[in-house]
């Protein structure tokens, strides 16, 4: 199923930038979980649309109406059906780009997948889609935060065409990264980011960046040892993002650099914890969680839409040029950060249900009547912290 993801937490999106709206349903989510719009409406201000001098331009309060799956504020285990009207739509814009392939864009692929597209609009391809990923992340924070309160998710813009921040995932805080339109956790590299994009958007053109995102407070043993591993589930989900060209985990291919007596996090005891005394595996060993902080980095290129003229051939196969119009974004990463953490989200709560589901339990053997379980509980099993 092509707009499905996750297995016991599973989600499926819904929705073209030019049609009447877009959405999410999720499956599986735990009943008895507190659950408000405002809870959503939070996640979803800080992907929008609109929100500063920086990004598109176009204007969408992205409003989040939950149509099923809560009662009294929490919710039921039964789907839940969240949708955000599109109400600023230009489709005019599109009349040229409806018949000329927008290079490097999805207009040429979808055509030769499917033989139709939404040609107004990114359509299906739009970042619009993200606003279903992203709502779905705001209820799984909200099971988070029920099942395993330790848990925190945080990403940054790292870097900016050429610019680097410098950033300790370790220490770097969401005040510091909301508190800048960039979204980056270096203060002195705001302006220079934020100049950067706006002289790249005045001369018609794009620029791409890296997101780099921490996972704090993960319990170990989370992710399965074979092709469901952590990191490729990360992986997946990262790349499944609007405009992303690459992900690392750790020290990434930086590390094909090192030897191993350089690369190896040699482990130590510390506060009664099995801990490791460096984080090159980027707290993922085996495809499992080790419980140190889990830090990847996900490549976003520069934004296809262009306003500027370049080589492209028309649907019926002649050449020609575009000069791309409309309202975009000259550099996604400041609006990737939110969709770049919600992923992250949705592959933990996943595999937190799917850890607890195969190993959350005491042993057969060592049960007694009495504790049977109960389907009530809703905390976490010892085991997972
Ligand atoms: C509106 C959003 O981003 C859009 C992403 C996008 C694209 O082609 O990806 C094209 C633009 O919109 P339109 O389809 O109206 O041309 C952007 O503004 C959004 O993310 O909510």
């Amino acid at each position: 199923m092509s707009s499905s993801f996750g297995q016991l937490f599973r989600l499926h999106t819904f929705g073209e930038s030019h049609g009447g709206g877009v959405g999410v349903i999720i499956d599986g989510c735990p009943p008895r979980i507190p659950l408000s719009e405002a809870d959503i409406q939070r996640e979803l201000d800080r992907r929008r649309p609109g929100q500063s001098e920086i990004v598109t331009p176009r204007k969408e309060a992205d409003t989040a109406e939950i149509l099923s799956g809560t009662h009294d504020g929490v919710t039921l285990g039964t789907p839940i059906a969240i949708v955000v009207r599109n109400t600023d739509q230009r489709p005019s814009s599109y009349d040229e780009m409806a018949v000329k392939y927008r290079p490097s864009h999805a207009d040429y692929t979808y055509d030769a997948k499917y033989g139709i597209r939404a040609p107004s609009g990114g359509g299906r391809a739009s970042a619009r889609e993200t606003i279903g990923r992203v709502a779905a992340a705001a209820v799984a924070t909200q099971v988070l935060k029920a099942l395993h309160p330790g848990i925190e998710v945080l990403a940054w813009v790292k870097s900016i065409h050429d610019l680097n921040a410098t950033v300790d995932p370790e220490t770097v805080s969401f005040e510091t990264i909301e508190g800048n339109i960039v979204r980056t956790g270096d203060p002195a590299m705001v302006e220079p980011m934020i100049e950067r994009i706006k002289e790249v958007r005045a001369d018609g053109n794009s620029v791409g960046g890296v997101v780099e995102c921490v996972i704090r407070g993960c319990p170990p043993g989370l992710g399965e040892p074979v092709f469901d591993k952590l990191e490729a589930e990360l992986a997946k989900a990262m790349l499944s993002l609007p405009a992303t060209k690459g992900f690392e985990i750790g020290s990434g291919f930086a590390g094909t650099l090192l030897t191993g007596r350089e690369h190896n996090d040699p482990f130590r005891m510390i506060d009664g914890k099995i801990r490791t005394t460096s984080n090159r595996s980027g707290g993922i060993q085996g495809g499992i969680s080790n419980g140190e902080n889990i830090v990847f980095r996900v490549a976003f290129k520069p934004t296809a839409t262009i306003m500027t003229s370049q080589d492209t051939v028309t649907s019926s196969g002649e050449n020609t040029e575009l000069k791309g119009r409309g309202r975009h974004d000259a550099c996604v990463l400041p609006r990737a950060v939110p969709m770049v953490e919600a992923m992250a989200t949705l592959v933990l709560m996943d595999h937190l249900l799917r850890q607890r589901a195969q190993n959350g339990f005491p042993p057969v053997e060592e049960k007694s009547h009495e504790d049977d379980f109960d389907p009530n509980e809703t905390s976490a099993p010892a085991d997972l912290g």
